[in-house]
């Protein structure tokens, strides 16, 4: 029996997800709730690297886990430069962009920083990350905006999004890089992606871009408002940014990170709750049908809804209805992020996946 480990990791707002997997077999599953004033002092979420890696070790280790077996830490990659889908290895380069934010300031930067602190405590372990958040397979046509200096950013859930359309592709006995399929990812943020024969040839900028609201990022928004905001004198750059990246959507609305808390007050009966998601759910179907015309008048073989919000039966349905004459629809609720992680993990020891160099 191989003694190789994986860890893989998942970092957000106010819990990392951790799992060790021995090849089939997952030996280990946490979810890690962080107090907010644990993190108290810290300006950015890359500054909680060694304090979050600490706290996943001591885990680990009470837990009786032989960390020194592990062989392959695994966590979700961050912002950085645009990229080919595929396995990277954490290096120096790829530590400097994520640590000095130099394409922003997302949780999901510790992925690939946690997993080079761990990774560095550890006898026997190398640092990866796979289909980061900057996957980048956009055709030319879907980059060019109204202003010249802009181009669209690929930005959006390429991990979750390429593993549920090859677990779609799979189940109905296909490839994947046969099929035409529409992914909506509904998580904290919500994108959509236009796979066409494997490649994500277009999908929103789900972090600061455009798209559907989500429960904590703005989404497409009114530009001339925005403008004048941003001209008030009352917001920061850093602070407006903020409100387009992690405290709109939902959470501007409502103020709860939570869609699961704001599906229950709908659910009670709340009239706003009803209106705000209602809304939600219209502008993702909105968002689903303009991919449609990305095909080119070919066949869309399937629309995949997943994600966390994916759970919610309401919030699917109002979907569901507006998009389903376009194709079928295949709801994979909640988001196998670390099992995603775990696949490639295991590729990793196979030695059955290139390792792409950052
Ligand atoms: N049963 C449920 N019903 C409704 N919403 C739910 C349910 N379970 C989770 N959610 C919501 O789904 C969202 C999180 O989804 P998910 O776990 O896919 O995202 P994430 O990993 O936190 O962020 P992202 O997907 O943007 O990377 C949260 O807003 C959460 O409250
Ligand atoms: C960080 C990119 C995807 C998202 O969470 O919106």
């Amino acid at each position: 029996m191989s003694r190789e480990l994986i860890l893989a990791l998942n970092p957000r707002m106010q819990f990392t997800r951790i799992a060790v997997y021995r090849m089939n077999t997952t030996v280990f599953l946490k979810k890690i709730n962080h107090k907010p004033e644990d993190f108290n002092g810290f300006d950015r979420y890359v500054d909680q690297a060694a304090l979050r890696a600490k706290i996943i070790l001591d885990e680990l280790k009470s837990n009786d886990i032989r960390i020194d077996d592990i062989a392959v830490v695994i966590g979700r990659g961050g912002l950085l430069k645009p990229v080919k889908s595929g396995v990277y290895k954490v290096n120096d380069s790829m530590v400097k962009d994520l640590s000095s934010c130099e394409y922003g300031d997302d949780v999901v930067n510790l992925g690939g920083l946690l997993a080079n602190t761990i990774a560095s405590e550890l006898s026997n372990a190398d640092a990866f990350i796979a289909d980061p958040v900057v996957v980048d397979e956009l055709e030319d046509i879907a980059r060019i905006t109204g202003r010249p200096e802009f181009k669209k950013k690929s930005i959006f859930h390429a991990l979750n999004q390429k593993i549920a359309a090859r677990k779609y592709a799979k189940s109905v006995y296909k490839k994947y890089e046969e099929m035409n399929i529409i992914v909506a990812h509904l998580g904290g943020g919500i994108s959509i992606g236009a796979h066409r024969k494997g490649r994500v040839i277009d999908a929103n900028q789900a972090y600061d871009g455009d798209g559907p609201f989500s429960p904590i990022r703005s989404g497409s928004l009114p530009m001339g408002d925005v403008i004048r905001e941003c001209f008030s004198g009352k917001y920061t750059q850093e602070e407006m940014l903020n409100k387009q990246t992690g405290k709109g959507g939902l959470f501007a609305h409502f103020n709860t990170y939570s869609g699961y808390d704001v599906c229950k007050m709908r659910d009670a009966g709340d009239a706003k709750a009803t209106e705000v998601l209602a809304a939600m759910a219209y502008q993702v179907s909105k968002s689903i049908a303009s991919m449609y015309a990305v095909f080119d008048g070919e066949p869309v073989d399937a629309i995949i809804i997943t994600g966390g919000l994916a759970k919610d039966e309401q919030f699917v349905k109002e979907i569901k209805t507006r998009v389903d004459k376009i194709a079928p629809v295949s709801i994979q609720p909640g988001a196998e992020v670390l099992g995603a992680l775990s696949y490639y993990g295991k590729m990793i020891l196979r030695k059955e996946t290139e390792i792409l160099e950052y």
